[in-house]
């Protein structure tokens, strides 16, 4: 079956401050880009999407279940934040390998997978390093690599892009790129005008509000920055 999410009328407010305003959206299998200025609200729609973060009201359904009542959905989710998560004492292998087995992948898939993903994204080297010795660009690969380990059926990164040269960037949009042919793919990214070549649908972002939600096959007369 092909996965497909809903929000429905969505709001987000901590104390007073109303940080997501009635949000309705649908997506299905392909590469979405949010955009948006900063404080606009990315973090936290992609938090609430990998369902880290409830919404204070409003629906949230995956394959048309809400996902209040399906625990099991977050083995299907993909979740890369914006700044990585990973323990510090412990190496990559072991990191990539702690966090697919809790998403709920086997040991012996992980294990097959995953020089050819540190290959992909030069780091093969660090693979039995200790995260604590290793940079903020590598850890953002390596918490790339664990967001994708699980195969997700719906993958959410929060500005996978940072850190990463030119070669590197388009080398992850054609991974995200093929995952997306089967999988909701959905990044951040303040490189716009780059990351639009890669994807099929745009989503903008302003003050807590979707401003902008079209395919980027519908894009060419609309200018992505007057819905900033
Ligand atoms: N814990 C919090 N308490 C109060 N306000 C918050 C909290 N977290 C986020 N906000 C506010 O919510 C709004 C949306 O923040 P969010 O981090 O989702 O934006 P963003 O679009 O991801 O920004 P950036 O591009 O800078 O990462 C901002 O105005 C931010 O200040």
């Amino acid at each position: 079956m092909t996965t497909n999410i809903e929000l429905d009328n969505i709001s987000y407010r901590i104390k007073d401050t109303q940080i997501l305003k009635n949000i309705s959206f649908k997506l299905s299998h392909g590469l979405h880009i949010l955009a948006g200025s900063n404080g606009s609200g990315k973090t936290t729609i992609l938090r609430l999407l990998s369902t880290l973060t409830p919404p204070t009201s409003g629906i949230y359904q995956y394959n048309q279940i809400s996902v209040k009542k399906n625990r099991q959905i977050k083995k299907e989710i993909g979740f890369m934040p914006q700044q990585p998560n990973l323990y510090l004492d412990l190496t990559v292998y072991q990191n990539i390998m702690y966090f697919g087995l809790l998403k709920g992948a086997k040991k012996k898939d992980i294990g097959a997978k995953i020089d050819l993903f540190l290959e992909s994204f030069s780091i093969l080297p660090f693979k039995n390093i200790r995260v604590q010795n290793l940079s903020g660009g590598i850890q953002q690969r390596i918490s790339i690599i664990i967001s994708i380990i699980n195969n997700p059926k719906l993958l959410i990164l929060d500005e996978p892009t940072n850190n990463l040269d030119e070669i590197e960037r388009n080398r992850l949009y054609q991974l995200l790129k093929s995952i997306s042919v089967n999988t909701i793919v959905i990044f951040s990214t303040h490189l716009i005008d780059e990351a639009i070549k890669h994807c099929d649908k745009v989503i903008v972002m302003k003050d807590g509000n979707i401003s902008l939600n079209e395919s980027i096959a519908n894009m060419k007369n609309l200018d992505i920055k007057n819905y900033f």
